[in-house]
């Protein structure tokens, strides 16, 4: 992790989306639709072959055999010998005025594959991490078999778990308690994460990206949305979570010990996570409610570890101003130590030698530069670091903060 503390801010890289999910969990039917969408001008959207979103008529430009323009505005590029040579050649491509101009780029990835190493491309490649800043990851859910592939697969725990948008495919299909099971345990496994609906909801691009720190619509860096560290806390209690072997064998009954736990508000969440983007900022008001009344408690009582399996995700949360050094120090140590268990790491920082707050995103033990906001987002100005780790505990990594941090700072 770098110690540089003023990049520049919004970045100005184009943004990239990247596209996940288990093998026909229906991200080619997804792509199809989102390549004609005319909200997808100026997109450039990277497939393994054209065939598979066919495109037969709609097409109206062959620049060369690895890319065409959709009438939509959209272009399509295949990908060549790797991604990261693709990602180059758009970016000359693009520079040269070969090709339309492009404003943010959606990768599909391929079936079973675990989305970290496309992840660490993107954050590491020198001439790609320049250019280009990971917007958000799109993961595709089959609501019909989607459980039983959380059970087996670890990549479909994984895939699920970096998400920050879950598309839910094929509700058409699933029985709604089967599809409500499914949110539940996605929910608990991912809490930050928006769920979408593939066949009800409309305006897929508008709710699928910007889902990183820059929001286009208020034209400024938006941590809360992004960070939604109140998803995290609260006072749920999810011990009863454990049991998801069970859900698949027996949906209707998970269904209702959820229910007959008080859970509710579960619903509720969903209800708002899929019906349009601007329940973003609707949810934001709804969680900065839950975070002030979170506010006034312990928060280390407060934090619920949530399991699902063997991943389970936290927020550790300190009041006070922190060195820098120590913070430093920390991610390193933790991504040095667990790496391979961290998939997802978000904070929000309260610096000593800081003006202003720091905002840190990491994927398993690569940390993009941190980015130094104008201001605080809300009133509260304690670190709030966002974790979503499989095979470890939150007691092991707040140790480890009390111990490099907390220390430093007393
Ligand atoms: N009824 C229904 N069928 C769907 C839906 N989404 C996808 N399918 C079907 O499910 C099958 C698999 O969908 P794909 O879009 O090819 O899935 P994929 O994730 O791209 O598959 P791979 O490339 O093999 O990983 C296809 O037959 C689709 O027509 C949906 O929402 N409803």
């Amino acid at each position: 992790m770098s110690t540089q503390q003023t990049p520049p801010s919004p970045p100005p890289r184009l943004p990239i989306s990247v596209l996940t999910g288990f093998l026909g969990s229906g991200k080619t039917t997804l792509l199809s639709r989102l390549i004609r969408d005319p909200a997808m001008v100026r997109t450039a959207v990277v497939i393994n072959e054209f065939g598979e979103v066919g495109l037969d008529h709609l097409l109206v430009e062959q620049s060369d055999e690895n890319m065409v323009l959709m009438d939509s505005g959209c272009l399509c590029c295949t990908i060549r010998s790797d991604l990261a040579e693709t990602l180059r050649d758009l970016y000359m491509k693009r520079m040269r005025g070969d090709i339309p101009e492009f404003d943010r780029v959606v990768i599909e990835t391929t079936g079973l594959a675990d989305p970290a190493p496309i992840l660490h491309t993107l954050m590491t490649d020198p001439l790609i991490a320049s250019r280009f800043r990971l917007d958000g990851v799109v993961t595709t859910i089959d609501t019909v078999h989607g459980m039983g592939q959380l059970d087996e697969h670890e990549e479909s725990l994984k895939q699920a778990a970096v998400a920050d948008r879950v598309v839910l495919t094929k509700t058409d299909l699933a029985e709604p308690a089967k599809v409500e099971a499914l949110r539940r345990r996605l929910h608990d496994l991912n809490p930050g994460a928006v769920h979408v609906d593939a066949q009800k909801d409309q305006g897929l691009p508008v709710l699928l990206f910007d889902a990183g720190l820059y929001n286009p619509a208020t034209k400024s860096l938006d941590v809360q949305r992004w960070l939604k560290a109140e998803a995290y806390e609260g006072g749920d209690d999810h011990h009863h979570d454990h049991d998801h072997g069970h859900c698949d064998h027996d949906h209707g009954h998970c269904t209702h010990d959820h229910h007959d736990h008080g859970h509710e508000h579960h619903a509720h969440d969903h209800g708002h996570d899929h019906h349009d983007h601007s329940h973003c900022d609707h949810d934001h008001g709804h969680c900065d409610h839950d975070h002030d009344h979170v506010h006034g408690h312990d928060h280390h009582h407060h934090d619920v570890n949530r399991h699902n399996d063997k991943i389970s995700s936290f927020v550790i949360r300190s009041e006070k101003p922190l060195p820098w050094d120590g913070l430093v120090t920390f991610f390193e140590t933790v991504a040095k130590a667990q790496g391979d268990n961290i998939l997802r790491v978000k904070g929000l920082l309260n610096v000593e030698e800081a003006e202003r707050p720091i905002v840190i995103h990491g994927v398993q033990h690569l940390f993009h530069p941190p980015v130094q906001l104008d201001t605080w987002p809300t009133a509260d100005q304690s670190t709030r670091i966002v974790f979503i780790v499989k095979d470890l505990k939150r007691e092991t990594v707040q140790e480890l903060f009390d111990s490099v941090v907390n220390a430093k700072a007393a």
